[in-house]
């Protein structure tokens, strides 16, 4: 039933808004809420950086106080406090998007040292830059805003106002996950290599939601600001930052609900503890290390599935007939040149002086023996590796130097040997994220909902559906990813590359792992793009379907070209023979060896 899809906005909007009322006048609790709510804020912008993005951040707490100072300090000046709340928000985001910068030369560990590096810093620099910050005495007086005419000095009306501006960011940040910018995040952070091959400027993506995520910490540095009316370091420092990130790992870094119900549980937590004094603190962490270990998803994602089972996702619709079309060359044409390519790992040559000339509309395979060279050239192609020496030429224009995600927008699109699917994700998220260099919703358009993102996100919808009905899959669209069959997800990277409505499609060992009947399936799928007009470079070492399937053939051997032409020619080639044979012997030997 639709309407039940309605029942959680309901109950979080009843429950934000009559969380003041039921606190009546309370000094503590509603000061107790208003930090959670702010909180929640700072940690929101986490679940952009590290929920979706998958980028560690443990400075959360760092760009909640430049929120904080900045607000207070424009706003002691300027009597405004959305002066200052306009400030505070520029200047984290100025600073999220360096940090975000460094993700360029930094992953993992690495960019957690920088974002550590950085809370340090902030923490020094609030502490001892007196004249501005107030140093350890931090700065008092700040203002609350009149809004509408009423002052929010009390702090119900504030609380109020608050909520209503975490609903906002909320359901900013939780629709921004389905559309079109928040799945590329995601993908980033399931699998960066295959989203980048998709067409997502992975740099650009975590710069973004560095931004994002830490402005939305900023404008929750700035609101605490005026809520508590008085700001010191000793709020916005390292523990803090901890904290943030237990507090969204706990509810489920993925989600927004998810975020603000671990922000609220672990507020609520130290007070029911009290009465344990001095051991508070190790039940308290105890709670959290169960609930990280039990819970890797965060009490969210259980509370998620037991949702989707009383109200299942509905498959989308299917247009009937429809089929994802490529883009069409002339038959015979040049479309993908490769002139004196090569590629060097250290001493070793694994692809050597490579000329190549794939033809509009033919199916043209690469074989070799193992370790011949055939994927580093899929990899040349397609922007994973630089080239040594050489030029990659797409119709008329060079691709080779442009990033990946640049190559697939000009017209390439490609499978991997080693299926690379974001497998969290739902085969039909995967394949929409295939139709990334399609998109034209803007990142903001997809927080704020627009128009424009919801019927972009019904185009891609369909057209996901149509390729996964094409493959055979559209039953499965639900699915994720990683609760498929070999053969399926090895379908799905298919119709994830079809998409992308490629001018040439680079197919890296389609059949291997699959049985006869999943061959023969593939087979018939392939030989229906072929159909069409689909310009295929495959590498394959099933040679029975390389023999039913190619147009030409050429055969690479230690890194270097050593035959081309119709598959009948090549394979009477004395050259190639000698290389395959040679491999067969090496296998024989091992096997009488082993
Ligand atoms: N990133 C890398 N770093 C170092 N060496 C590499 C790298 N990628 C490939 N190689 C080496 O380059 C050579 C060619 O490898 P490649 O994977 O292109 O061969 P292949 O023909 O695709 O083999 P297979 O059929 O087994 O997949 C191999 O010796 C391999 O070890």
């Amino acid at each position: 039933m639709k309407i039940l899809r309605y029942i959680p906005w309901v109950a979080v909007i009843v429950f934000g808004l009559l969380v003041p009322q039921l606190l009546g006048q309370n000094p503590y609790y509603l000061n107790l809420a208003l930090e959670a709510a702010t909180w929640a804020l700072a940690n929101l912008g986490l679940t952009v950086i590290l929920g979706y993005t998958g980028q560690i951040s443990l400075g959360q707490a760092a760009f909640f106080g430049i929120g904080a100072y900045a607000t207070a300090i424009v706003s002691l000046h300027t009597h405004s406090l959305w002066m200052g709340l306009i400030a505070g928000i520029a200047l984290t985001a100025i600073f999220g998007l360096i940090i975000g910068l460094s993700t360029l030369k930094m992953a993992g560990h690495y960019l957690a040292m920088v974002t550590i590096g950085f809370q340090v810093l902030i923490s020094l620099v609030l502490n001892n830059w007196i004249p501005v910050t107030g140093g350890p005495n931090g700065i008092t007086g700040i203002v609350r805003p009149h809004f509408f005419g009423i002052s929010m000095l009390d702090d119900k009306p504030f609380l109020y106002l608050v909520i209503v501006i975490l609903m906002l960011v909320a359901s900013g940040v939780h629709v921004l996950r389905r559309f079109t910018w928040g799945r590329a995040l995601r993908g980033i952070r399931e699998n960066e290599l295959a989203a980048r091959v998709m067409g997502v400027n992975a740099f650009l993506g975590k710069a973004v939601a560095f931004t994002v995520g830490a402005a939305i910490a900023g404008l929750g540095g700035g609101l605490y600001a005026s809520a508590a009316m008085y700001i010191s370091p000793s709020t916005f420092n390292f523990t803090q930052s901890v904290t943030f990130l237990a507090m969204t790992v706990v509810g489920g870094a993925g989600s927004a609900a998810g975020t603000i119900l671990g922000t609220v549980v672990l507020t609520l937590l130290p007070e029911f503890l009290r009465f344990l004094q001095n051991i508070y603190l190790v039940v308290y962490a105890l709670i959290v290390l169960v609930v990280v270990v039990l819970l890797p998803g965060g009490i969210w994602s259980t509370v998620e599935r037991l949702w989707q089972r009383i109200v299942a996702p509905t498959l989308p619709s299917l247009k009937s007939g429809s089929t994802p079309r490529p883009n069409l060359v002339t038959a015979g044409a040049p479309v993908l040149t490769l002139e004196g390519v090569s590629k060097s790992f250290g001493g070793l040559k694994a692809v050597d002086d490579m000329n190549l000339t794939v033809l509009g509309q033919e199916a043209h395979a690469l074989v070799g023996p193992n370790g011949s060279g055939k994927t580093t050239v899929l990899n040349l192609i397609s922007g994973v590796y630089p080239l040594s020496s050489g030029t990659v030429m797409l119709q008329e224009s060079r691709i080779n130097g442009l990033p990946a995600d640049r190559i697939t927008a000009r017209g390439i699109a490609r499978t991997f040997q080693n299926i690379r699917l974001c497998k969290e994700m739902t085969a039909l998220e995967n394949v929409m994220l295939g139709l990334h260099r399609h998109r034209r919703a803007t990142f903001l358009g997809n927080m704020l909902g627009s128009p424009a993102s919801r019927r972009e996100q019904r185009d891609f919808e369909i057209r996901a559906m149509e390729a996964l009905n094409f493959v055979g899959l559209s039953e499965l669209a639900l699915r994720p990813a990683v609760s498929l069959a070999h053969g399926q997800q090895r379908l799905v990277e298919l119709a994830r590359a079809l998409v992308a409505e490629p001018t040439v499609l680079l197919l890296d060992e389609p059949a291997a792992g699959l049985n006869d009947t999943e061959t023969a399936n593939l087979l018939a799928v392939l030989n229906r793009l072929k159909s069409q007009g689909t310009t295929i470079l495959l590498i394959e070492h099933d040679m029975a379907l390389v023999t039913k399937l190619a147009d030409r053939l050429t055969v690479l051997n230690f890194g270097r070209k050593i035959a081309q032409g119709s598959v009948e020619e090549v394979l009477k080639d004395p050259l190639v023979l000698e290389a395959f044979l040679g491999q067969d012997k090496e296998e024989e030997h091992a096997e009488a060896g082993s």
